[in-house]
């Protein structure tokens, strides 16, 4: 059978689509409905093989071209993605299940900012000049080399384009294994990329499951890793990179506090913590899944979040009036579905959903559970779907030690109207990404990464060149060389 998502091929690699049926069935599944929308095949290990060996011939080359010509290409791609985002986000929606009055404004148009953004800073990467007397020092700012991608699910477009952009900006070159659950839309970023001119090997996709992502990390040829996934996952592949010495960038999971005080603006609470939580049916690494709210206004808060709840409207993920999706996968359902079961065991008390919704499909309510305890398995535990925990605090010290009791800090929130009290409480928060009166807004300026066990590095904003470029010191005598004999 043929499926209109099914791509040329499987892989894309040396600026060609690849195919090796002996590779592991890897079927795309579309969320909403179940049915099958391509078939593809997980990577052979030759072909593992024939992609790193792509990327490291290209590589010199590459990073040979001034940072002018290389941004010129990465902006040529993002007008191109810019054109076809109609297209780009129907396709993301049938590999994710996200709806497409979400995906039409937040991944092909994200990615598009990201090619754009670290194209313009191609051109202006430097090293130093120190003078030292009449000696020098001077620094240059090298490429790392060929550098591995490893995607999560969740934003398939995004994750490539936040890795490709910075790495090929710098010099680098790639190989980006897709998540094996929506391993489509990367195969269109690298085919965009060619033709916007990139040269052939520079970035390459290679299909399947864990065991490819495992190959690559280990392989010699590879000098960086970044990877965006799960902790349980993040400590595997930094472990094998570490055995390489090789650098890593790691994005992971995440079990975030939104925190909202009295003062604040109950309305604009009520919508931050809906897009914490339900936005892309709650599968998003940043997601404040543990609400705070002063004693106060609590019952206020979650009157208005039942009243706003009325207004979800599931169906065609591809009508753009629906505004929640399924779960990504079967899998993750009933994932989910175990972590609604326990919090309902442990005695938090269930206000919203809790159900399967009506359809094919992997559909879930949207769940809301209060009187949630800090002990209690769906306060300590990255759910990834759309459940939301509401607590109570009495006092801002209470709540900051109880935002920060847990092993992640990928992001947090603060809505208060208090200005003093927002700044003196996000600088005590342990997480990587803050939002005050607002949450999870990650503009491609803004650094994004976690602390704790979320994460390693920063991707996005000036920084991220730090991390996908390496210096190099270069000291030039002018006088004679002393020596002690
Ligand atoms: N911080 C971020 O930027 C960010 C963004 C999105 C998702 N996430 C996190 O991702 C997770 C959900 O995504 P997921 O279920 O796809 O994550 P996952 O950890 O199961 O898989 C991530 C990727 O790693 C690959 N992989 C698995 N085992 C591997 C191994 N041993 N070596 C190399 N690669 C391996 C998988 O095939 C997949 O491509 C959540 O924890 C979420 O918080 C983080």
């Amino acid at each position: 059978m043929t499926y209109p998502t099914q791509p040329e091929a499987s892989h894309f690699i040396d600026g060609q689509y690849v195919e090796d049926a002996s590779g592991a069935a890897l079927p795309v599944i579309y969320p909403a409905t179940g049915e099958k929308i391509a078939d593809l095949h997980a990577a052979t290990p030759a072909l593992v093989d024939r992609a790193l060996e792509a990327a490291r011939r290209a590589q010199p080359a590459w990073a040979a071209m001034t940072g002018t010509e290389r941004g010129r290409i990465l902006r040529r791609a993002a007008d191109i993605m810019r054109a076809r985002n109609r297209e780009l986000s129907e396709l993301e929606t049938r590999d994710t299940g996200k709806p497409l009055q979400e995906t039409l404004v937040a991944d092909a148009t994200s990615g598009a900012d990201a090619l754009e953004y670290f194209g313009g800073l191609a051109a202006t990467l430097s090293g130093e000049h120190i003078q030292l007397g009449e000696d020098f020092v001077y620094t240059r700012r090298e490429a790392l080399g060929v550098a591995v991608g490893i995607g999560a699910w969740n934003y398939p477009t995004q994750i490539a384009c936040w890795k490709a952009a910075p790495a090929l900006a710098c010099g680098n070159t790639m190989v980006f294994k897709p998540s094996e659950t929506t391993p489509l839309c990367a195969l269109k970023v690298a085919e965009i990329l060619k033709k916007a001119g990139l040269p052939d090997g520079v970035f390459n996709v290679v299909q399947g499951y864990g065991e490819v992502g495992a190959g690559l990390v280990s392989d010699d040829r590879v000098a960086k890793v970044s990877l965006t996934g799960s902790v349980p996952t993040g400590r595997k592949v930094y472990a094998a990179a570490a055995e390489g010495m090789k650098s890593v960038t790691m994005e992971l999971g995440g079990k975030s506090p939104l925190v909202i005080f009295d003062d604040a603006s109950l309305e604009d609470a009520v919508s931050a913590a809906i897009n914490a939580n339900f936005y892309s049916t709650g599968q998003i690494c940043s997601n404040g899944t543990r609400v705070f709210v002063q004693d106060g206004i609590r019952e206020a808060f979650l009157a208005r979040l039942a009243e706003r709840l009325k207004a979800v409207k599931t169906g065609d993920p591809l009508d753009e009036a629906t505004n929640f999706g399924p779960m990504v996968s079967e899998r993750q359902r009933e994932i989910v579905e175990g972590f609604i079961a326990k919090g309902q065991q442990e005695g938090a008390r269930l206000v919203a959903g809790g159900g399967r919704l009506e359809g094919e499909g992997f559909w879930i309510e949207p769940t809301v559970f209060a009187d949630v305890e800090d002990h209690m398995t769906i306060a300590r535990e990255e759910i990834f779907g759309p459940v939301m925990s509401v607590f109570g605090f009495a006092t801002e010290e209470e709540a900051l030690e109880r935002a920060n009791a847990t092993i992640y800090g990928l992001s947090a929130g603060v809505f208060t109207r208090d200005i003093a009290r927002a700044h003196r409480f996000v600088a005590a928060l342990q997480a990587g990404s803050c939002w005050i009166n607002t949450y999870n807004l990650t503009p491609v300026e803004a650094p994004f990464g976690g602390m704790k066990m979320s994460g390693v590095g920063r991707e996005n904003g000036r920084v991220a060149i730090e991390h996908w470029s390496q210096l190099k010191t270069v000291y030039v005598a002018t006088g004679a060389v002393e020596a002690p004999f």
